[in-house]
């Protein structure tokens, strides 16, 4: 595909998406039309979805329009691109921007690329901190990797890597985790995947689950474990602990067995999580309004709503409570979120003390902003008393 036909792709998918389709979904459907495409055209457009995603905003206004297309204008112009240069009609290429195509600067409020009403939730919550985590979020995430504990450490994973041109650099401050500097796309066909070595698992998710305090003989819970990248963590960080996982969504952890093997870990998913209880050390990687991954998951920012963001605060609490019924007496509760708002972790933990009345104390805790470390995620420990 030229240059040009992968924009009209792109522009093709962004409409799909606009109409209510999930960006993966939408990606999948060009995908199994274009039959033409190669595996460099199916990067390359969804990579302008995604960047056309964290910048939908600020993009269209640029572009003149609000649609696939008037974002890519817009993109290409921040870009420093003529757009005409690419969407110039020749082939499957978009035709040139026309006279009412001219866009304009955005606004601040709108370079910042998330809604006016999370903007204020962001200023409240996090006072100063609004324009450098926006400007984060509107930027690709790197991609991370956890060095496997049960097959090596990270200098052996990261000279494994290299051996098949995958070149690894550690991250600062998170002992298990390398960021992917060159050949990552080879990463799913390499040797060292395939042998375990390493799983891609973000620094800032690695971080928060090494908040949970694990010795050989605990056992320990991770209540909303989704795909498990948390428990198998766990797992490899501490192999003489017991690792259970649970979902209230159970279809989520239907590859969990398979990614445990393949990482040697031991994770035993429960059918409920009473089933397992009393457990010293119980994760609540809850639910959220994931504002701290919105580089990797773009569409997060634009479908949030006040109204879901109270209700998901809602259900962190009751999760919560759920996990102190859960944990031993001496036992730990671990609340962990990829936001970066106050209300999703702070507000949620005091609520819970307050709720607890002296039965639970603090423990350390932790909060990381979107950057080049990792996603932003907060994280306490609450101890049982
Ligand atoms: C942030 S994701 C977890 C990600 C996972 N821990 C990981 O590291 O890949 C939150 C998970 O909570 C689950 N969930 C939603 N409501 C829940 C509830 N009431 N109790 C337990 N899990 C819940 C969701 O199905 C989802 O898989």
């Amino acid at each position: 595909m030229t240059p040009g036909a992968r924009i009209a792709a792109a522009i093709g998918v962004l409409d799909d998406w606009r109409g209510g389709t999930p960006a993966e979904r939408a990606l999948l459907r060009w995908s199994r039309g274009a039959r033409y495409a190669g595996s460099k055209d199916r990067a390359a457009v969804r990579d302008h979805v995604f960047d056309a995603l964290r910048r939908w905003r600020s993009a269209c206004v640029r572009g003149g329009s609000e649609g696939g297309r008037g974002a890519m204008i817009g993109l290409l112009r921040e870009a420093g691109t003529e757009p005409g240069a690419l969407m110039d009609g020749n082939g499957h290429a978009p035709l040139p921007p026309g006279p009412g195509e001219a866009g304009r600067t955005p606004t601040t409020a709108e370079a910042r690329d998330l809604p006016d009403w999370f903007q204020h939730v962001l200023e409240e919550d996090r006072p100063g901190r609004l324009d450098p985590i926006a400007a984060a979020l509107r930027n690709r995430a790197p991609l991370h990797l956890r060095a496997n504990l049960l097959k090596g450490d990270r200098e052996s994973a990261a000279a494994a890597l290299a051996g098949e041109g995958i070149e690894t650099r550690p991250v600062p401050g998170v002992a298990t985790a390398l960021e992917v500097v060159a050949g990552g796309r080879a990463l799913r066909g390499s040797r060292a995947f395939a042998d375990g070595l390493v799983e891609p698992q973000d620094a800032g998710s690695q971080a928060v689950a090494a908040l949970v305090p694990l010795a050989p003989g605990m056992r320990v819970l991770d209540l909303c474990a989704g795909g498990g990248g948390k428990a198998m963590g766990m797992a490899a960080r501490c192999p003489g602990a017991a690792v259970f996982a649970w979902d209230a969504a159970p279809a989520r952890m239907t590859d969990l067995p398979k990614r445990a093997r393949r990482l040697g870990a031991e994770v035993r998913v429960l059918d409920q999580p009473e089933d397992g209880a009393p457990f010293d050390a119980v994760l609540c990687d809850s639910p959220c309004s994931g504002s701290g991954t919105w580089r990797r998951d773009p569409e997060g920012r634009w479908s949030i709503t006040p109204e879901r963001l109270a209700e998901l605060v809602r259900l962190q609490g009751g999760i919560l409570d759920r996990a102190a019924s859960l944990a031993r007496r001496g036992g730990v509760v671990v609340h962990a979120t990829c936001s970066v708002l106050r209300r999703e972790n702070e507000g949620v933990v005091e609520a819970f003390l307050d709720r607890r009345r002296g039965t639970f104390e603090r423990g350390p805790s932790l909060l990381r902003e979107p950057g080049p470390e990792g996603d932003g995620f907060g994280g306490a420990v609450l101890g049982r008393r």
